[in-house]
Order: structure tokens, then C-alpha cells, then sequence
């Protein structure tokens, strides 16, 4: 791979060893994937924050580091929210790791507004054509489909080099050739709300890494597709996708037919609808967890709307950003007076206070794939409207 003279003056450790570190790294990937050289990154979103998921030997590693991030980045969530920690029922040694780890990332200047949706956040918005180096599933495909922006899945390692060099190694989705889509999907019944996250349940696990071109009877919404894109990377491994007439590629270059078309059928997503993931047995959920992707503001408002003047009777969480949740107080407010909790920073999968419940109920396609192996918890997934009326939000 091709590098500048400053990028060997880097590689050789002239600039210290942090950056020593992180260019190996770009330059160990580049290598591997062909890339011709390194590209400038608009942003960084660096996952692998939880203590949960990382542990000492990740706290050990990042607090090593030294110097600051050359582009803006940012963290995915943690294992808590920072402020409401305790009554999440975490103990206060998993928190103070959990702060230490994010004490480490901020000393590199990166912020910890822990978050999987970077792109709701001001300073870290994105548009087509953008070059990123962003590590959470969810984001990654959001960033490449939704946006028509340019990342691969960065693992956190390679997201945090990539934010302390300013750059990443050309290859994978940020060249044309990768983006063309080498498989069709064919769904000809009318979808809504988390019918594209059960949609994308099925399908990730059938297109594994290619990338899909959807053709479908509906128009899904931003938030639609966000819940489409994160379930096909957790079923799968898929981080592009384009919808005829709806992406911004799909609309913007004429790609040629691929040659396979999958075509998933409405029984297909009536059984995951009516299967408990992880389980044999017919379970009770005794948590409803929503928000996976977290929410955007639409979602925060439906769900006040449902909400209103209703009182829960098991947990449930609505999962955000704190920016977002501070830019809406009002709106926080009034689905916190059904009971419920508007969490921050954290996630039902990433968090360990989900740990130990007898099932969970969630409106998340990447959820239902997740939440059963990282939460050791069957789930079951539903629409919004019915993930509230489990919480007992029909009196
Ligand atoms: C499950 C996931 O959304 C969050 C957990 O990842 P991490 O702990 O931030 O590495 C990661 C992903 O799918 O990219
Ligand atoms: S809410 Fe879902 S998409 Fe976001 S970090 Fe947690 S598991 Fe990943």
C-alpha cells in the first residue's frame, strides 16, 4: 500500500507511539484488503465501550493510548446510562470500570455521547459520498444505504486508529466496485414499523455478506430502514443495501440485475413474529426494551403518543441518545409518566441489567438476533403498539 512520506514518518514511530500503533493497524488492514492507500474520514464512531463487552484487558488498551483524535468522534453505547446507573440496578464496580473506560476515550478528545445513531447528533451528521470510519453495525449500514455515505464495518480497534490518524485505508465500501448490489430481494406484500426489522431477521441471515437490492411494495420511512439495515448486520453481515426508488444510490446509478433474487413471503415474517428466540418454551416477557437502533425523535413522539395517559406495569425501555433525549425534555417526560424509562448512553444488548430476565419483548429485528446470546434472554418481537400493550400500556 502506498503511503506518504508523512504517513512513513508516523509508521515509523516519529510521532510517537500512539499513532505508531494506530497506523500499523490501517496499514496491517490495507495490506490485507488490497487497498492502494489511505483516505481522509469525515468522522469516527467507536464501538467496543460497554465493560460488559470489553472488559479489563479493553480498559487496559485504551488507557495506554495517548494524544488526541484528529476528526470528530464519538463512542457507542455503554453499559449504563452515566446518570441513572443505579436504579438501572448496576453495581457500582461494573460503574466505576464503565467510567474509567470512558474517562480513557475522552482523554483522546473523543466525545461520550454513547450512541449508535452518531447521525441524529449535531457535528456528526453525514452525506453522500462522505468517507467515515464508523464501527457499530447499525450506524455503518445507516451511513452506507440510508445516507449513501462511504464505510466499512470498522471493528473498535481499527475505528479508534482511524480517529486518532484522521484517515483510513481505501478498500471494501469505500470504492465504487463493492457498492453494486449482487443479489435481489423481492418482497411483494405491504410492510410497516417493525415488519422491516423482522424483514431484515430473515433476510441477513440469506444474504450473509453481499450486498442486496430490495424491491418492495412499500415506501419505508428513514427510521423503517434504520430497523431494515441493523437487523440484516446482526442476522447477517450485511452493511450496504440499496431499495429501488427509495436510496440514494439505488436512485442516483443504474446498477445492473443481479443474478439471484430472493423472495421472502408475509408467513415467513408470521413466524418470527410468533417464535420466542431462544427459548422452546412459551414465556412470559417480563421486560419490553425498545429503542435498537436507538430512537430518533419521530420514534421518542410515537411513542409518547401511545403512551399517553397510560400507566405500565412491567419494565420497559425506551433506548436514545442524551442528545436526543435533551433536545426533547417534553416529549421524555411524557412517556416517563406512563412508568416507563427513557434511558441514555446504554442499550438493552450492551447493558448487563437486562441480564437475568425471563424474556424480553422488543420491536427490534437486530434485538431478537442479539438479545438472547449477548443477554443470555429468549426475545420476542413485536409491533411498537403491541410491545406497549405488553407492558400493560392498555389500561
Ligand atoms: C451489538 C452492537 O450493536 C453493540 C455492541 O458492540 P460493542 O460492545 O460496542 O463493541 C455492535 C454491533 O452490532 O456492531
Ligand atoms: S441499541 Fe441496538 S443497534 Fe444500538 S448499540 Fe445497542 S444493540 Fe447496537
Amino acid at each position: 500500500m502506498y503511503l506518504t512520506a508523512e504517513e512513513e514518518n508516523v509508521l515509523d514511530g516519529e510521532q510517537g507511539e500512539t499513532l505508531r500503533k494506530a497506523m500499523e493497524i490501517l496499514v496491517a488492514l490495507g495490506d490485507i484488503y488490497g487497498a492502494d492507500g489511505l483516505i481522509p474520514v469525515k468522522s469516527a464512531q467507536i464501538a467496543g465501550v460497554s465493560y460488559k463487552t470489553i472488559g479489563d484487558a479493553g480498559l487496559e488498551w485504551i488507557s495506554d493510548l495517548e494524544g488526541t483524535v484528529k476528526v470528530p468522534s464519538i463512542l457507542n453505547p455503554a453499559g449504563m446510562d452515566m446518570l441513572r446507573w443505579k436504579e438501572m440496578g448496576i453495581e457500582p464496580e461494573f460503574a466505576e470500570k464503565q467510567l474509567e473506560i470512558i474517562a480513557a476515550y475522552e482523554k483522546l478528545g473523543i466525545s461520550s455521547k454513547c450512541t449508535c445513531t452518531p447521525y441524529y447528533l449535531e457535528g456528526f451528521s453525514a452525506t453522500c459520498g462522505d468517507h467515515l470510519a464508523w464501527s457499530e453495525s447499525s450506524a455503518v449500514s445507516y451511513a452506507n444505504s440510508v445516507i449513501g455515505a462511504r464505510t466499512n464495518r470498522e471493528g473498535g480497534p481499527s475505528a479508534l486508529s482511524a480517529a486518532l490518524v484522521g484517515k483510513t485505508a481505501n478498500y471494501g465500501y469505500h470504492l465504487d466496485e463493492n457498492r453494486v448490489p449482487t443479489v435481489s430481494v423481492v418482497v411483494d406484500h405491504e410492510l410497516s414499523g417493525s415488519d422491516y426489522g423482522a424483514l431484515g431477521y430473515i433476510a441477513g441471515k440469506e444474504i450473509g455478506n453481499r450486498v442486496p437490492m430490495f424491491h418492495l411494495a412499500s415506501t419505508p420511512t428513514s427510521d423503517e430502514l434504520k430497523g431494515l439495515g441493523a437487523a440484516m448486520a446482526a442476522s447477517g453481515a450485511v452493511a450496504l443495501y440499496h431499495v429501488e426508488g427509495v436510496t440514494p444510490e439505488a436512485k442516483q446509478v443504474r446498477f445492473d440485475k443481479p443474478d439471484e433474487t430472493i423472495t421472502i413471503q408475509r408467513s415467513q415474517l408470521d413466524e418470527v413474529y410468533e417464535t420466542i428466540i431462544g427459548s422452546e418454551d412459551d414465556l412470559e416477557c417480563d421486560i419490553v426494551a425498545v429503542g435498537c437502533p436507538h430512537c430518533s425523535p419521530e420514534e421518542l413522539n410515537k411513542i409518547a403518543d401511545l403512551l399517553e395517559g397510560k400507566k405500565i406495569e412491567k419494565e420497559l425501555w425506551v433506548c436514545t441518545s442524551r442528545e436526543v433525549a435533551q433536545r426533547y425534555p417534553d416529549v421524555v417526560k411524557r412517556i416517563e409518566e406512563s412508568g416507563s424509562k427513557v434511558l441514555c448512553d446504554t442499550c438493552m444488548v450492551v447493558s448487563p441489567a437486562t441480564e437475568g430476565h425471563n424474556c424480553m419483548m422488543v420491536n427490534s429485528g437486530k434485538a431478537l438476533a442479539y438479545v438472547p446470546g449477548m443477554c443470555k434472554v429468549p426475545a420476542k418481537i413485536g409491533s411498537l403498539e403491541t410491545c406497549i400493550k405488553r407492558a400493560g400500556g392498555d389500561n
